[in-house]
């Protein structure tokens, strides 16, 4: 059993899930302290998105708990409303605005801070806003193409419109699933160290679900290896051994796909 410090943004503990009669997470732990990347690992079927789902709240869990800064995520309150808006998903399919511009969906990171007596549209979002909006564009080198519509952008491009989304919400903790299976390596690396780069510097907790171990080395700092939805190991990243990464992929019977 892991240990939760008072510095994690992240801390789950103990997450099963089953669908039909058959568990797929038994007993998920994960801890990320501000400004750490860690990568989960692990084949197709292996609970690493059910893991990420369960721990933002998309999948109910059958047990266990998440706790985002000490806050309960999972308790149905209003506090847990507002813990869970510090923390941001992104996935493998993209999910932006296609016919707006990147700055306004950068902008609509904000959303959920904003004050709710209006509602805002676009050509309404505050200027202060449209700034750190553009501030966070310019984070993931996409400032010249604020004012294009994000359909008119390459994959990676709109994966780091979504990391800058991310900023603009000020989230604290992110989530991200599979983020980079979709691009072609060079994209997936500019990607991942941009990632990287924004837990470092605006002390993120970043969690992402990642197919290619070695670019998972490069960028995370811990691993954690799923197999069969029980964690087969977790470690520094340059102390989890090849042998570890590669039983992982290793076919097994335990294992649903
Ligand atoms: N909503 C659901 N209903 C039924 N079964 C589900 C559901 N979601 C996930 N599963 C099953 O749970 C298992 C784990 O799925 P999950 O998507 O978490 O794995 P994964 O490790 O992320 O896989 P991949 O790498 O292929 O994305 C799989 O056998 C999957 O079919």
């Amino acid at each position: 059993m892991t240990t939760a410090t008072a510095t994690d943004a992240l801390t789950v503990r103990g997450l099963c899930k089953s669908f039909g009669g058959r568990a797929v997470l038994s007993g998920f732990d994960l801890d990320v302290a501000p400004g750490e990347v860690v990568a989960l690992l692990g084949a197709n079927g292996s609970g690493k998105s059910t893991a990420l789902k369960c721990t933002v709240g998309l999948v109910r869990p059958d047990r266990g708990r998440v706790g985002v800064f000490g806050t309960d995520l999972l308790d149905g309150s209003r506090t847990a409303d507002r813990a869970r808006t510090r923390v941001a998903m992104v996935f493998q399919q993209i999910h932006l605005v296609r016919r707006r511009s990147a700055l306004d969906n950068v902008c609509a990171g904000a959303l959920g801070r904003l004050p709710l007596h209006r509602s805002w549209t676009p050509l309404a979002f505050p200027r202060e806003l449209r700034e750190e909006a553009m501030a966070c564009l310019d984070r993931v080198g996409l400032a010249d193409r604020a004012h294009e519509r994000v359909a008119a952008l390459s994959g990676g491009q709109q994966q780091r419109v979504a990391l800058a989304r991310a900023l603009c919400q000020r989230a604290e903790v992110l989530l991200a699933d599979e983020p980079v299976s979709a691009l072609d390596p060079s994209a997936a690396e500019r990607v991942m160290s941009v990632m990287a780069d924004l837990a470092r510097t605006e002390s993120i907790a970043v969690a992402a679900v990642l197919h290619q171990p070695e670019l998972a080395r490069r960028h995370a700092d811990r691993l954690v290896g799923l197999r069969g939805g029980r964690i087969a190991f977790a470690g520094a990243a340059d102390e989890v051994t090849q042998e570890q990464m590669s039983s992982l992929y290793v076919v097994n019977e335990g294992v649903h796909s």
